[in-house]
């Protein structure tokens, strides 16, 4: 078999312990709880991080310590913006550049080049603090697309962004990633990123791969509590042990007493919480055996039902809205 192009055998004591591969052209988006190891696995990655694992890309080894940050090609564009205040928006882009020796008329021609890729060619001479936020982004990326790295680190590159400009962000970035022919791994805490963008999805939780797979196959069989609720499907495990079931909040029926039918799956619990969905209610319950349900009702239901947190009721679903699968398929 040849060596994927990047193979990554990351370690860090007590905080990540991953492997993650990918081809050329992939978007592996990574997702994950809040401290699950996604930014350690991006600072690893970008160099910035010791650890003892073994990093290839595009066949060359990249671990440390033998290969510095400055000896890998990659781009890096995390979540607080970090372009330097004090350089124009061409100079920032033309900095990489430059600190690979190319030519100072080169480096702005092709930091000018690149601006203008990204829609901010008007905007070469301003100060990232003329910017606005979706601006400031858009050098950002600039910035790390023109030393055309194998490796593309994008931390979060939508978070703070107004809704509107992160939406046409993120469609001129597909569009750009799609003629990429490196890596680019994608954190994200959103699943239209991960859905819309990614060509993998890791999922990592507590420092470990939690699941991999296409960003279909994750979404349709989530294997964690996170990514569930990520991608909007209730998660318990099935009563037999046997395996996991995974549902939408849409197919679950609340009611005050035990429903009847041996085609429905049922769970005594109390309502948790409830907040106004779409033109419904998003019902929370906490089952009695510990487990969080999420079942979308109309807003007469609740009322007719008197639904308020610490109500008793029974959810259930049909068995032909279940999807079934084993634990670690
Ligand atoms: N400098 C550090 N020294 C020691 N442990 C750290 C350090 N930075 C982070 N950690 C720990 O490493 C683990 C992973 O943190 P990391 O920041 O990679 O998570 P994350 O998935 O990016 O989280 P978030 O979604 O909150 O950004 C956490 O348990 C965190 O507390």
């Amino acid at each position: 078999m040849s060596t994927p192009f990047l193979h990554a055998r990351l370690d860090v004591p007590g905080r990540l312990h991953a492997t993650v591969t990918a081809d050329a052209g992939d978007v592996v988006a990574v997702v994950g709880p809040n401290g699950a190891g996604k930014t350690t696995l991006v600072r690893c990655l970008a160099g910035l991080l010791p650890d003892s694992g073994e990093l290839t890309v595009d066949g060359r080894s990249w671990s440390t310590p033998h290969a510095l940050p400055r000896d890998r090609r990659v781009g890096h564009v995390v979540q607080g913006r970090d372009l330097f205040p004090h350089l124009s928006a061409r100079e920032n882009v033309a900095f990489g550049l430059r600190a690979r020796g190319v030519d100072r008329r080169t480096a702005r021609a092709r930091a000018t080049t690149e601006l203008e890729r990204l829609g901010v060619g008007a905007l070469a001479d301003r100060r990232p603090h003329q910017l606005s936020g979706g601006q400031a982004q858009r050098v950002a990326i600039a910035r790390a697309l023109v030393t055309e790295p194998r490796l593309l680190l994008l931390d979060e590159p939508f978070t703070g962004l107004d809704v509107g400009v992160a939406a046409t962000l993120r469609v001129e970035l597909a569009r750009h990633l799609a003629s990429y022919d490196g890596v680019v791994v994608l954190v994200t805490h959103d699943a239209v990123d991960a859905l819309t963008l990614g060509t993998r999805m890791v999922v990592l939780e507590d420092g470990r791969v939690a699941q991999t797979g296409t960003p279909t196959e994750v979404a349709a069989r989530p294997r964690t509590d996170h990514v569930a609720r990520l991608v909007g499907l209730n998660l318990v495990a099935a009563a037999d042990g046997a395996g996991l079931l995974a549902f939408r909040p849409s197919a679950v029926t609340l009611s005050p007493t035990e429903p009847s039918g041996s085609a429905r799956l049922r769970w005594a619990g109390q309502v948790s919480q409830l907040t106004p969905y779409g033109d419904g209610v998003r019902v929370g319950v906490r089952t009695s055996t510990g487990q969080d349900l999420i079942a979308d009702v109309t807003a007469a239901a609740v009322a007719e039902l008197l639904l308020q947190p610490g109500t008793p009721v029974w959810a259930s679903t049909k068995e032909t809205a279940v999807v079934r699968y084993p634990v670690d398929a």
